[in-house]
């Protein structure tokens, strides 16, 4: 167990009987960027609710550098940010992160003016700290997001879709970003976006169907970086048959 930072043994998940996750293991080492790629309900948000305990397994266990992971310790040195249903809508950005700044460390890990330098990095001085987040745009939504998953500069960060809803100039600034921050720390993130999850992550976990059916490192999904991680993805996912007929039978 040492040297991992994320244990998950034999997770399974059945939302009224039908399994979204089935026996998923794997393990998380301190530094990795690992992405968790798959289809559209392969159970992505799923397996990273269950990893943040937002949501119960029914089966399986989850360790936090090998112990159960629902201690005081995971919660300070974890970051997430998982849907725009956790962001409190009544509170406007700022307060949003001086209210996380005081959960985790009764105000004193980070300045106002700390807060307001996240802010301003990720909204770029849109007039956004004063504003409820109930008002935000989508992709405003998202960056209040990751900005609370970063007020405890977390060792581990948690991410579903960040790049999603994001304007091309935010989605640069966010790679940035994650590019310095993986080097120091430990990341996970869920992404469709596969040219930014090429250039940050160093492995891959694909789910299809609820079950793990790749985890390993980039080098090796990709030979190497011979083939793309898109033509790569493709391989495992993706039955090689031409759409061209069924479209021309959706549009005729
Ligand atoms: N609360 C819930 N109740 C019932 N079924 C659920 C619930 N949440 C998820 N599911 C089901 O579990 C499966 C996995 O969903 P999940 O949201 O984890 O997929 P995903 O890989 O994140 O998909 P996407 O890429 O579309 O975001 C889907 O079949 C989904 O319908």
């Amino acid at each position: 167990m040492e040297g991992h930072i994320i244990s998950m043994q034999g997770i399974t998940k059945r939302f009224n009987g039908k399994t979204a996750l089935d026996k998923v293991q794997f393990t998380i080492e301190k530094g990795d960027s690992v992405a968790v790629l798959g289809r559209n309900g392969a159970g992505k948000t799923t397996l990273l609710r269950i990893l943040l305990g937002l949501l119960q397994q029914t089966e399986g266990t989850v360790l936090y550098e090998g112990q159960p992971q629902l201690t005081l310790a995971f919660r300070k040195k974890t970051g997430f940010y998982i849907g725009k249903e956790y962001l409190p809508e009544e509170l406007s950005g700022m307060e949003y992160l001086q209210f996380l700044n005081h959960l985790y460390n009764g105000g004193r890990l980070r300045s106002d003016e700390e807060l307001r330098g996240l802010m301003d990095y990720f909204f770029e001085g849109a007039d956004a700290a004063g504003k409820a987040i109930g008002a935000y745009s989508f992709g405003m939504m998202q960056k209040a997001g990751i900005c609370g998953a970063l007020v405890n500069q977390p060792e581990l960060l948690v991410l579903d879709e960040p790049f999603s809803g994001l304007d091309a100039f935010s989605c640069k600034k966010l790679l940035a970003f994650l590019q310095q921050y993986k080097q120091q720390r430990t990341l996970l993130l869920s992404s469709h976006d596969l040219s930014f999850v090429e250039k940050i992550c160093n492995k891959l976990l694909v789910i299809d169907a609820g079950k793990v059916c790749y985890y390993n490192t980039m080098e090796d999904f990709t030979v190497n970086g011979r083939n793309s991680l898109e033509e790569s993805l493709f391989r495992l996912l993706y039955p090689q048959e031409s759409d061209n007929e069924k479209i021309s039978w959706l549009i005729e």
